[in-house]
């Protein structure tokens, strides 16, 4: 044991922060970085692309298992090495002062999904126990460079004005207003916003001082006019947050609260939308799905998803949403209001569930022929409420997904207690950034 220790020791070089290391970049991490190694540690590199060799900066060597790092010089550019979309966060500035929230914009947009695609197969295999196979016939390696689909129009537009949701920062000490750098919360002036709607980059307020504000959202609504709300330092309430504005996912209305809840890329509600309508209507072809069943809408918002499930499933459907914020219940019950069937529910799901589960044999009955969607906040569902929805056995379940790894280990506890994941699709709806979404259906085997 002694022995093992001092040799593994010794085969690291200390690493120290500030120090500037060469890489050979392997692969890509969940969170936007790449992966290398550097005498048999694992580093994380930021601003690099699998595949290139990179000098970069360590900031981070406090784990004796893995370090990481910050690109500071491509030796070996990739062909998929673009001009950042952002000069703000781009290479020639010192890592600390790139601004955030733009961490794959120096990736053409092809290699940004063919990433995302090996970070959900990667998380399904090491968190789901799945691994991901092309349907009877196809090629798996084509079938996993389209798995992740672009939102409509990005391929023309470059996944660039996208954004009708940005969050500025103010520096407590200037009073200047920008985005937080990619690795801290330091506040970076920027000249433009090139992820943010036109609408948006016509009111955010850059290169003012806004001294007494702590955050600045700027909220550009399909069917209304940009706003923006200020966060003041001494008040948790941002002034106009509980406005109602008006969205739109094609030619559907929805009342959404300023401050809630709504997709941030513009296409992303209708491409969400369609997702969710097209699982019910193929559940529907095999017939499985039950309009007049126990149908659930968890993590329903202002209940967009139930507004999907019942443009597939027709006007008789019954469902109930289960949202905590009792604002955005108020919006869903207004816009579900032409769904007779249809129940907006304020609450927690872990509790909502529990009292499911201690319903009548009739009521479970219901929930057990039912479908449960849910889309939870980054998170995922856990293992708790995933065995709750277990528990109850509906017999369909469609889960949309903003975190892949947090999809991947609740699709175990699902597969561990019976379910069949029988649909996978992911969506680029978060382009230049490593985030994405993905829906998957699971059936009651
Ligand atoms: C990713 S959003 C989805 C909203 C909606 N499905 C949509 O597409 O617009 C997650 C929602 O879950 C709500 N939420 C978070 N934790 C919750 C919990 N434990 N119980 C109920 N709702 C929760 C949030 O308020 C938010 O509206």
């Amino acid at each position: 044991m002694v022995l093992m220790s001092s040799r593994a020791h010794s085969a690291h070089t200390p690493l120290e922060i500030g120090e500037t290391i060469e890489l050979d970049v392997t692969g890509i991490a969940h969170g936007g970085v790449s992966v290398a190694r550097h005498e048999g540690r694992v580093v994380f590199v930021a601003d690099a692309i699998p595949g290139e060799r990179v000098r970069a900066r360590v900031t981070d060597a406090k784990k004796k298992s893995f370090a990481r790092a910050t690109t500071v010089e491509v030796l070996d550019a990739s062909e998929d090495r673009r001009d950042h979309v952002w000069a703000e966060a781009a290479l020639d500035r010192d890592p600390e002062d790139r601004a955030g929230g733009a961490e794959f914009g120096h990736i053409s947009p092809e290699r940004q999904r063919a990433l995302k695609a090996e970070v959900l197969t990667d998380a399904m295999r090491r968190f789901g126990d799945v691994e991901l196979a092309a349907e009877e016939g196809a090629d798996l390696a084509e079938a996993l460079a389209e798995l992740v689909e672009p939102a409509p129009g990005d391929e023309q537009t470059g996944g660039l004005g996208y954004r009708t949701r940005v969050r500025l920062h103010v520096d407590a000490e200037t009073g200047a207003v920008g985005p937080y750098a990619a690795r801290s919360r330091r506040v970076i002036p920027v000249e433009s916003l090139p992820l943010a709607t036109e609408g948006i980059a016509q009111i955010a307020p850059l290169g003012e001082s806004m001294p007494g504000a702590a955050t600045v959202d700027l909220i550009d609504p399909a069917a209304d006019d940009p706003r923006m709300l200020l966060g003041l330092t001494e008040e948790k309430t941002r002034a106009g947050e509980n406005d109602t504005i008006r969205e739109l996912v094609e030619d559907r209305g929805f009342l959404v609260r300023a401050g809630g809840f709504w997709q941030v890329h513009r296409q992303a509600p209708a491409v969400l939308f369609t997702a969710v309508r097209d699982a019910i209507l193929d559940l529907i072809d095999d017939g499985r799905f039950d309009p007049a069943a126990g149908n659930l809408d968890l993590y329903g918002g202002a209940g967009l998803l139930a507004a999907a499930m019942a443009e597939a499933a027709g006007p008789a459907l019954k469902v109930t949403t289960v949202e905590a914020d009792a604002g955005a219940t108020d919006d869903a019950a207004e816009n579900l209001s032409e769904l007779v069937g249809a129940l907006a529910l304020t609450a927690r799901v872990d509790r909502h569930l529990a009292e499911l589960l201690q319903a009548s044999a009739p009521v479970r009955d219901r929930l057990r022929r039912g479908t449960v969607v849910l889309d939870p906040p980054r998170s995922g569902a856990g293992g708790g409420v995933t065995g709750q929805i277990a528990e109850l056995a509906p017999a369909n379940i469609v889960y949309v997904a903003c975190d892949p790894v947090a999809l991947a280990r609740d699709t175990k506890t699902l597969r561990e207690s019976g379910y069949e994941l029988t649909g996978l699709r992911a969506f680029d709806i978060f382009p230049h950034t490593h985030h994405f979404e993905t829906l998957a259906t699971f059936q009651r085997a």
